[in-house]
């Protein structure tokens, strides 16, 4: 990047240094919050709001809890005028509250505020000037002293104004600028404007530290702030205030490093809104305290309703990232995140711990009212099992088995990554019913009938490509006579290896799900059933699983079918065929297509294959035209005598005398 040699360091280190502050490790108090949100807030706005926007922004400060909100600024606009009397005139300050006004220190200003101001119950005149290099240099065109006058002047008008004006008021003075005001110099004003209100502790003013343009590291204004906070005079009389703004992204910062420092008082505002980058978050540094197990003396428990309120009344948006508010701050995409948050909330209601500890959520969703179904795991191509798991559970009360996770998760996450889009819960469920509860395929069981015999023996009806048959299997239960049932009438070679079930308490009835898993050549074929009868359930899932084999076994035929399959795979391919590529071909392991063979033909695959060369070469020297060599070569045994040998010991003839005799008989 160019042009970077023309900026400098603009700020000061205090005359002073000591650095007590960094030998704290925590806040034990909230602060004394005051909220700028209706003055600092409302100046930046590219809309500033209407007295009414004003007034329900006002509520919203109170019921949150705020007792110091600075209504506004009272010389700027009839609307700021007219929103304080309305205030005071129509008693709408609670008792509890204290408003407070900015002015700057010029006499018409003052006085436009003190008359704004008039009958307040109880309010804090906030008085500022600029006191930086580059203010007293560019914009006044004034020393030190000259400066300094300025502030002593307005200072002392407050103080004769107040007396004048009924009501009951206090005051507060802010060196504006301070962060490029040499930190001695700083002091000195503000003593001076001490030694002109001459606070004492039951009548306590406040000195306020603006971060007005944040122009260093945290540290470096926590120096600064302990210096103000050792050498000011009056202390036990003095608030000491700091009112961060976030230029360098610092201002929570600022005001958590500043308050280790010695500040009492934060001034910020709700998301952190306000002049340029904003004040300081409110909402974040309370929360921050919250999350340490301090009450902050201010309630967010219903975030949602905060930010759609701020968002109507201010126009601006709260980010998604925005801390402990943002509609993305509890989310978790990403799989490993989900997973420990999954388990985290597990381990919570297992163990009844009382203190929050659950991986990746620093504080309770709720205790903002954010909820856990809606908030906590979205899904997208990034997530995993677990997310996706807890979503089915969270969502649709059910809970899947372990070994049954992966797959599911990797079909979820497989269809957002296509898609390219987040799913929501009902997507991820729709997609877990397609794939696992539907049953498209044309097997079906229609009914069952058990009787205890070797076992339990069931008498399954089922419906297979538009025909209704009923097959019987024995089993040592009533799914594994079912089990039986199907494997023998498919000739199917399957575990029955996992079987889970659980009542389903989500929607209107309470049914049974149950998950069966069969494995079949070291893969695992899901189905999941559910129905208000647990037997009916269960069989459900095994059809689902078994038709789910089925189709990507080819599996999903009768026996005699799939032996005529296999029948003409060999008489196509006589020539070539082995054991392996047929087993290839049908998607059967080798040793089960032996058995299937054997079991259905009663020869084995090698005898079936010899048959059908025998056959061929029968059909050949029928026709005459080929030389027993060339035939016994063309049906796959080059050598003859070998070929010689097997023709005769299955037709009990030699191939010469078979075709005389076959000659003879068509002769
Ligand atoms: C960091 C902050 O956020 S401070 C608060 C800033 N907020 C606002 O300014 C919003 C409300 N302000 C306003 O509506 C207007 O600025 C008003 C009504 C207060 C004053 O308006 P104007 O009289 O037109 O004056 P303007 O604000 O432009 O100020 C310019 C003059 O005031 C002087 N001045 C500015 N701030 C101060 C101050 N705090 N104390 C004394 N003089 C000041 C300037 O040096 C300048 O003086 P000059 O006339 O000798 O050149
Ligand atoms: C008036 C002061 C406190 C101010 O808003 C600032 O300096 O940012």
């Amino acid at each position: 990047m160019k042009n970077f040699e023309k900026y400098e360091r603009t700020y000061f280190m205090p005359p002073a240094v000591s650095y007590d502050w960094v030998k704290k490790d925590h806040i034990d108090k909230p602060p004394i919050w005051c909220s700028v949100d209706l003055r600092d807030g409302n100046q930046s706005l590219i809309e500033p709001m209407s007295l009414e926007e004003k007034l329900e922004f006002f509520r919203l400060l109170v019921k949150i809890g705020f007792r110091e909100i600075e209504v506004g600024f009272p010389a700027a606009s009839d609307t700021e005028y007219n929103f304080i009397r309305a205030l005071i005139e129509n008693n709408m300050i609670p008792e509890d509250v204290t408003i407070q006004v900015l002015t700057q220190a010029r006499a018409h200003i003052i006085k436009k505020t003190f008359e704004a101001i008039a009958g307040a119950p109880h309010a804090v005149i906030h008085l500022y000037n600029s006191t930086s290099v580059a203010q007293r240099e560019q914009v006044f065109r004034k020393g030190k002293e000259e400066i300094k006058q300025i502030a002593v002047d307005g200072a002392k008008l407050l103080k004769q104004l107040a007396d004048e004006t009924v009501g009951n008021f206090s005051f507060q003075y802010s060196p504006e600028s301070f962060p490029g005001t040499e930190v001695d110099y700083a002091l000195e004003i503000c003593n001076a404007v001490l030694d002109v209100w001459k606070p004492t502790p039951p009548n306590k003013v406040i000195i306020n530290l603006p971060t007005t343009v944040e122009n260093a590291m945290p540290h470096v204004f926590a120096c600064q702030v302990e210096f103000m906070n050792k050498n000011l005079k009056y202390r036990d009389a003095v608030i000491l205030c700091l009112h961060p703004h976030n230029d360098r992204g610092c201002g929570v910062c600022d005001a958590e490093f500043g308050m280790l420092a010695g500040a009492e008082r934060i001034e910020g505002t709700l998301f952190g809104n306000g002049e340029r980058t904003g004040n300081v978050d409110i909402i974040t540094l309370a929360m921050n305290l919250f999350s340490h197990g301090i009450n902050p003396q201010l309630d967010f428990s219903n975030m949602p309703e905060i930010c759609q309120k701020y968002e109507e009344l201010t126009r601006m948006q709260v980010p998604a990232r925005q801390p402990y508010a943002g509609e993305l701050v509890f989310t978790a995409f990403s799989g490993s995140h989900q997973d420990a948050i999954a388990k985290g909330m597990n381990y919570r209601k297992e163990k009844q711990t009382a203190t929050w500890s659950v991986p990746y959520l620093p504080i309770d969703p709720k205790d903002v009212g954010r909820q856990y179904d809606s908030d906590v795991i979205r899904i997208n191509s990034q997530s995993g099992k677990g997310g996706i798991g807890y979503i089915l559970r969270q969502h649709y009360g059910m809970t899947i088995p372990a070994q049954m996770k992966e797959e599911v998760g990797y079909t979820v996450k497989e269809v957002s990554d296509r898609e390219h889009k987040e799913l929501s819960p009902q997507s991820v469920y729709q997609i877990f019913e397609d794939k696992y509860i539907n049953n498209n395929a044309h097997f079906y069981v229609d009914k069952c009938r058990f009787k205890q015999i070797d076992g339990i023996l069931a008498q399954v009806v089922v419906h297979h490509n538009g025909q209704v048959r009923t097959i019987v299997g024995n089993g040592n239960g009533r799914l594994d006579a079912v089990s039986n049932a199907i494997k023998q009438y498919f000739g199917m070679q399957y575990e029955l290896s996992v079987y889970e079930e659980h009542a389903l308490s989500r929607g209107s009835s309470s049914k049974a799900v149950s998950y069966v898993g069969i494995s079949c050549h070291n893969k695992m074929y899901w189905g999941v059933g559910i129905d208000d009868d647990i037997i009916k359930s269960s069989i459900n899932a095994l059809v689902v699983a078994v038709n789910r084999l089925a189709a990507i076994h080819g599996e999903g035929k009768c026996r005699d079918e799939r032996m005529n399959e296999i029948m003409n795979y060999i008489e196509t391919n006589y020539l070539t065929v082995t054991l392996d590529r047929l087993s290839t071909q049908m998607h059967l392991s080798s040793p089960y297509l032996s058995k299937y063979i054997k079991e259905k033909s009663g020869g084995t695959f090698g005898e079936i294959v010899r048959n059908v060369r025998m056959k061929k070469a029968c059909i050949l020297l029928k026709n005459g035209a080929m030389t027993v060599e060339n035939i016994a070569d063309s049906v796959g045994y080059p050598n003859v005598e070998h070929f010689n040998r097997l023709f005769r010991k299955k037709f009990g003839m030699t191939p010469d005398q078979f075709r005389n005799k076959k000659q003879l008989q068509q002769g």
